[in-house]
């Protein structure tokens, strides 16, 4: 039997992955959030999961290290897809991207008067491409994480974060002025896998697509 390897991140991503998992017949046979195992063995001998940083997924993938990957299309989309194909949205893990500024800031009249604005973000990309197809001027800050600080303390103008509840940006009195697009997180298989195991990975891609549409 062709051995299977699929990356994925835990916390959210494992937790909304297990049921799809179980669907295609796949259980873990330890629990990343329990273990400090990163190669997690499942009930299918020839099936086994990598636990790894969401924003390390596709490169897993993409060099072939893992031959499946569930990512956030906001990891996707800052790695660029090489040597990823992407066939389902697995409609799970749902947030949006947002730019978001602190209460009191005039964001339309900072955009009209042709402010050029500094934007905090893990997601450069996803903001360079934004802010450019409006026409605005940025200077891009990276930061790794809690960017919602960065208007707060005078590093940003604005930060480009995903939102769900929306309960961090209100806890620190930041308003969402911009929706850049909705997030889900999506199944990516490494394009030589799928030709070279087609015959293991296809009834597992038919199994997650079965159990989104229900
Ligand atoms: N608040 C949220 N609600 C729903 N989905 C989210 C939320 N925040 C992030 N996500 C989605 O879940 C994915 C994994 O998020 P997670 O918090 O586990 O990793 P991360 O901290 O963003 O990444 P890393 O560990 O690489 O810094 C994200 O890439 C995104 O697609
Ligand atoms: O609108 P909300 O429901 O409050 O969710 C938004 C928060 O969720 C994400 O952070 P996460 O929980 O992943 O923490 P992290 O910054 O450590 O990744 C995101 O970066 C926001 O901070």
């Amino acid at each position: 039997m062709t051995d299977i390897t699929i990356a994925l991140s835990k916390g959210r991503i494992f937790d909304d992955t297990a049921p799809l998992l179980k669907a295609a017949g796949i259980i873990a046979l330890d629990d990343p959030e329990t273990s400090r195992k990163l190669i997690i063995a499942t009930n299918q001998p020839n099936i086994r999961l990598v636990i790894v940083r969401a924003s390390d997924v596709p490169t897993y993938v993409q060099y072939g290290a893992a031959d499946i990957g569930i990512g956030g299309k906001d990891v996707l989309l800052e790695h660029g897809g090489a040597e990823l194909y992407q066939p389902l949205d697995l409609n799970i893990a749902r947030c949006r991207m947002m730019v978001a500024v602190r209460e009191g800031f005039d964001y339309e009249s900072a955009v009209c008067q042709g402010a050029r604005l500094r934007i905090a973000t893990k997601y450069l990309r996803t903001a360079r491409d934004h802010f450019a197809s409006k026409g605005v001027h940025i200077d891009l800050i990276k930061l790794y994480g809690s960017m919602e600080l960065a208007p707060l303390v005078g590093l940003a103008d604005a930060i480009v974060d995903l939102v769900s509840s929306g309960n961090t940006l209100k806890a620190n009195h930041l308003k969402a002025v911009e929706e850049i697009m909705p997030i889900s997180a999506r199944l990516i298989i490494n394009q030589a896998a799928l030709k070279l195991k087609r015959k293991t990975i296809q009834p597992i891609l038919d199994a997650f697509s079965d159990a989104v549409r229900k």
